[in-house]
This record gives structure tokens, C-alpha cells and sequence, in this order.
């Protein structure tokens, strides 16, 4: 490992360049105490002047921001062609963000000095000059983020390699490359870095994902020796994205044997990745590397019945080092060794070969006739339960029906359902009607109200999130559909499927499981006392 190393995160500004990514001032000072904590060396806040969000965010930074492990860095340009830094008011409102870092941007293709700047190759060298030596004048500590780099060196190397000169002798702590357009792959990247090295100024690299090697391209770069990486979380950024720092962070630490992170940190970094996701109002990735949903989630049999000799067997590292967790997943692919794991990993043990095949074979069949048990763990153990005599039914149903009409009450046609239920909870026969905008809900209605009596708690269970889909769609109307239903009851949440040849059959089903799984859980039950 270098003697010094910089994680450079540039969510908050790279990262919000990202397609769909909108952070307020509030968001932006949640992230960077959230990155501070994991222990980033440096965070990237915005560019200063270049919006109002950004422009408050530094200034509230000043006062509000206790940073720990991390200093903040305000980002900008070099001054304008033609122009003096002294003068220029894009760089003063770096200066007036009050940071100790500022990261400068410098074009180093030459076609983007002449075609995009409209400038000369000298007068571009002397932007740089100025800038640098004029903020490191203030007792700024500067780095430079040469865009372009990549591209710029195959066109131009020498005027490439001159831009990361001027700025090295001009005062920079750091040279940053950038693959600005992300096309680079991870055998083009040493042969350039070393060139770069050969400078002797500190460098650092800023690769995008358009080829889909960010993270290996700069990890070639760290090979070759560049000290300082900078990157995004969960990848946000322009196009396809930044480098994906929480892969990166991983990579070094567990891969590489780098001390970059304290572990209790480490251990924070799936949290990190899906609490700034919800910040960003993004769906997290699910086959994120390291801390996506999936990324330690079993299905295959096969991996399996080695998984119950050895967890290290089919995974690359431990998950419970980055804070997350190894899932089984029971489905059609499933063997007795899935069933057992699972099993066990929701507190119900079966030793009894046979009976292991029995539940898998049944969960096959299952699977078969339209069900599916990878998101569905509430049905799942109900079934195991069951199968080994594990389960006391809360409650046995004699009958349901809907029906739905549509009606003209008080002259404005709308629809309406009627669902009967009849039930025997607690050794109490109730018979009740629930009602509902349409058969479904009134379906919920009706159980929720036969089962109030013996049960309060259910009161307090809500469905959450319900999911259908068509199985057969060729059928049409006669098709098999699956029915998927999330509750909570506030503390806890648990998924539940049904099957049927209709969506209320389905649904009667999936709910069935969902009330039935909740009793015998017992949630609810303090909340309930209480009231
Ligand atoms: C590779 C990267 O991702 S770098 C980060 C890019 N991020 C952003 O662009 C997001 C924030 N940007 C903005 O809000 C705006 O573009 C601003 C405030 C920076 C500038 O806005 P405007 O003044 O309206 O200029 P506009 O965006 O049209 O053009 C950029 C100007 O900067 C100049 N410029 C571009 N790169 C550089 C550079 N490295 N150094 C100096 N000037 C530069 C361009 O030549 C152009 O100059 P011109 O106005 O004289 O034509
Ligand atoms: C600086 C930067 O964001 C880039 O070159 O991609």
C-alpha cells in the first residue's frame, strides 16, 4: 500500500450529475456525514457558483459540517481563456466556499482546447498556471482533475503530459486522470499512468463506466501506482456512472489487504450504499458487488449443499465484512441442503433427510404450479411449518365470497365489493361482511374483521405492497396468475404468495398465509396489550 492513499468521493457532485439524481442542501449535508463516518478521505461537495444548492450547501458547510475523517473539497474550473484568476468570478466563488481543498478542472486533450475552450494549447497551459498558482497564493491546497486524460495522451501525448506538468510545478498536491468519457479498458491504463509518473507529482485517477471497467480500469491505475482514486457511491454519476467506490473501498481492503477503512467501517458499508441510495431517491441495485440485495443470495442446490460444509465454498469473501448478509433463495433449483439452510436460518431445523426431501419436492411442485418462494419466506416457512407438524393454525376458514357491482349511490356511479367471510378463530364462529372499493381490499376488510375478536392484533397489520402477475399470458383470461403480498405491522415486514386461476383466489391465498403468518409470529401482540 502507498505510505498515503486518498479515497476521493465525488457523489455530491459527480455522483448528481447522474440522470434522475436531484439532491437538496439538506440531502447534501446527509450524505457527506454518512461518507465522513465511513471514512473517506476526501468529499467532493459541488461546485460553488455554479448553482444555488451547491453555493449554500459550502456555506452552511462551514458552520454546520463537523467533519471527522474527511475534508471537504469545492470543485470549479480553471479561470476563463483570455481572463485572470484574480479576476475571474468563477474562481472567487471557489475561494468564497471557505474550504482547504479545491479540485480544478483542466482540459488536457488538445482538441478540447481548441474545439471546445476555442482557446490556444499555450493559453489553456497558462489557465492552469494562473489558477493553480493563484489559489495555492491564498493557501489553498489544490488538486487537478485533468479531463480528458486518456483520450488527450493518445491524440496529444506530450501536450497531455504538459498539462499534468504545469499543474505539478504550478503547485498541485495531486494530478488527477480522468477517463472523462469512460471508453478506456484496464490494459490501456498502466502504460499511461507510468508515463504520467515519470512528472514526479502525486496522481490520482477519474474513471467513468462507459466500457463497464470503471472499477477495474482504476484498479490498474492503482497498480501503476496512481495514490489517490476518486469515485462515486453505487456508481452515480454521468451516463453509465462513476467508479463505484463502495466496490472499490472492498476490492483494496479485502482483496488488496489495505487498512483504508477501520472494519467497524467496513462493516458499514452496505448501509452506507442503501442510505444514500434513499437519499438520492434511487432503487438500490440489487446485484450491486458486495452490498447489493443479491450480491451473497444462494440458489442454485448445487452451490447449496456446499454452502452447508462450508460458506467459503461459493463465496469470494465473507458478506458479514461489509455488513451484509448470505441469503438462501428456495425456488425450483432448490435442494434439500437449500431447504435445510433456510430453514434453519428462520429457526426450524430439519435433520430428517427424508423429511428435507419431501418439503423440497413440494416446493418443486409448487414452484411447478405457478408459485415462487425466493421473495416469499413468510409462505415458505408456513409450508415447512406445516410439513413437520411445526404449525397450529390460528384460525380455520369455512368459506369466502366477493361480490362487486357497480352501483349509482347518491347518483354517482362508482364500484363496490362485498366479501363474506366465515371463520372459526379461538373456537368462536364468526361470520362477517367486509367491504371495499374493489374485491381485494374487501377481501382484507372481511378477514381483518373476523379475526378482530380473537385476534386485536391483526388491527395493526397493514398490507404494504401487492403484486400480481399472469403466468400463462397466451391464456388470457383464463390464465394462472400469482399473487405476491407484503405486510407489516410497523416493526416487522413478511411476504407471502398465493396461486390461483383467478387474481381473487390468489389473493385470498396470499392474505390467508399473510394474517395466519403474522399470528403465529405473535406480531402485534405488545402493540395490541397496549392499546
Ligand atoms: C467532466 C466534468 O464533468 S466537469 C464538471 C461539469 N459539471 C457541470 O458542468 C455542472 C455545473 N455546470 C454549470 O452549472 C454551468 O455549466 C457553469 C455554471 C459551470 C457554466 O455555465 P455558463 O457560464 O452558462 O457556461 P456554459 O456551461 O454554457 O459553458 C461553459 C464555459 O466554460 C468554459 N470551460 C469549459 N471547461 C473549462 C475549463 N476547464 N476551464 C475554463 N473554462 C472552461 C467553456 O469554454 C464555456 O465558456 P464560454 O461561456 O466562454 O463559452
Ligand atoms: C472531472 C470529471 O468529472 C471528469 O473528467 O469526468
Amino acid at each position: 500500500m502507498p505510505e498515503r492513499f486518498h479515497l476521493y468521493d465525488t457523489t455530491l457532485r459527480d455522483g448528481a450529475q447522474q440522470e434522475g439524481i436531484q439532491l437538496s442542501v439538506e440531502d447534501k449535508l446527509r450524505i457527506a456525514r454518512i461518507l465522513d463516518a465511513l471514512g473517506v478521505t476526501f468529499i467532493e461537495g459541488g461546485w460553488p457558483g455554479a448553482n444555488p444548492a451547491d453555493t449554500e450547501f459550502f456555506a452552511r458547510a462551514q458552520t454546520e459540517l463537523r467533519l471527522t475523517n474527511a475534508r471537504l473539497v469545492a470543485f470549479g474550473a480553471t479561470r476563463k481563456a483570455g481572463g485572470t484568476a484574480a479576476t475571474d468570478p468563477q474562481v472567487a466563488g471557489l475561494v468564497a466556499a471557505g474550504t482547504e481543498y479545491i479540485c480544478l478542472v483542466a482540459k488536457s486533450h488538445d482538441k478540447h482546447v481548441t474545439d471546445a475552450l476555442r482557446s490556444t494549447l499555450d493559453e489553456n497551459l497558462a489557465m492552469v498556471n494562473d489558477t493553480v498558482t493563484y489559489l495555492t497564493r491564498l493557501g489553498k491546497k489544490v488538486l487537478v482533475d485533468c479531463e480528458h486524460f486518456f483520450d488527450g495522451f493518445r491524440a496529444n501525448r506530450s501536450y497531455a503530459l504538459d498539462v499534468v506538468r504545469t499543474a505539478a510545478e504550478a503547485g498541485a498536491e495531486v494530478v488527477v486522470l480522468c477517463d472523462t468519457n469512460g471508453g478506456m479498458l484496464p490494459n490501456w491504463m498502466g502504460d499511461v499512468v507510468s508515463a504520467a509518473a515519470g512528472i514526479g507529482v502525486d496522481l490520482g485517477v477519474h474513471c467513468h463506466n462507459d466500457s463497464g471497467c470503471a472499477v477495474a480500469n482504476s484498479l490498474a491505475a492503482v497498480d501503476a501506482g496512481v495514490m489517490h482514486v476518486q469515485g462515486t457511491v453505487n456508481g452515480y454519476g454521468e451516463r453509465t456512472g462513476n467508479m463505484d467506490l463502495t466496490t472499490l473501498i472492498a476490492d483494496l481492503q479485502l482483496k488488496y489487504g489495505w487498512p483504508l477503512l477501520a472494519d467497524r467501517q467496513l462493516a458499514e458499508l452496505t448501509h452506507t450504499s442503501h442510505a444514500i441510495a434513499d437519499i438520492a431517491n434511487q432503487p438500490h441495485l440489487t446485484r450491486q458487488p458486495y452490498v447489493g440485495h443479491s450480491a451473497f443470495a444462494h440458489k442454485a442446490g448445487l452451490h447449496a449443499s456446499a454452502i452447508k460444509v462450508n460458506e467459503d465454498l461459493y463465496q469470494h469473501t465473507q458478506p458479514e465484512l461489509v455488513g451484509n448478509d448470505m441469503r438462501m433463495l428456495i425456488s425450483n433449483m432448490s435442494g434439500r441442503a437449500s431447504v435445510q439452510i433456510k430453514a434453519a436460518q428462520l429457526g426450524l431445523e430439519i435433520t430428517d433427510r427424508e423429511l428435507a426431501g419431501q418439503v423440497t419436492d413440494m416446493i418443486k411442485q409448487r414452484e411447478a404450479d405457478g408459485y415462487s418462494y425466493e421473495a416469499a419466506d413468510a409462505s415458505f416457512e408456513l409450508l415447512v411449518r406445516s410439513m413437520t407438524s411445526q404449525l397450529t393454525e390460528p384460525f380455520e376458514l369455512i368459506s369466502w365470497r366477493v361480490l362487486t357491482e357497480e352501483n349509482t349511490d347518491e347518483g354517482v356511479p362508482r364500484d363496490s365489493s362485498e366479501a363474506t367471510v366465515k371463520l372459526v378463530a379461538k373456537g368462536e364462529r364468526q361470520l362477517v361482511i367486509g367491504e371495499g372499493n374493489g374485491p381485494v381490499n374487501a377481501l382484507g376488510q372481511g378477514i381483518v374483521k373476523a379475526l378482530t375478536p380473537a385476534y386485536p392484533q391483526v388491527a395493526g397489520y397493514e398490507l404494504v405492497d401487492y403484486r400480481v402477475r399472469i403466468l400463462d399470458e397466451v391464456r388470457g383470461t383464463d390464465a394462472t396468475v400469482r399473487v405476491l403480498i407484503d405486510t407489516s405491522d410497523g416493526v416487522h415486514g413478511w411476504t407471502t404468495v398465493g396461486v390461483g386461476t383467478n387474481v381473487i383466489e390468489a389473493s385470498w391465498e396470499a392474505l390467508a398465509d399473510a394474517y395466519t403468518y403474522g399470528l403465529v409470529k405473535g406480531y402485534g401482540l405488545v402493540e395490541a396489550e397496549s392499546r
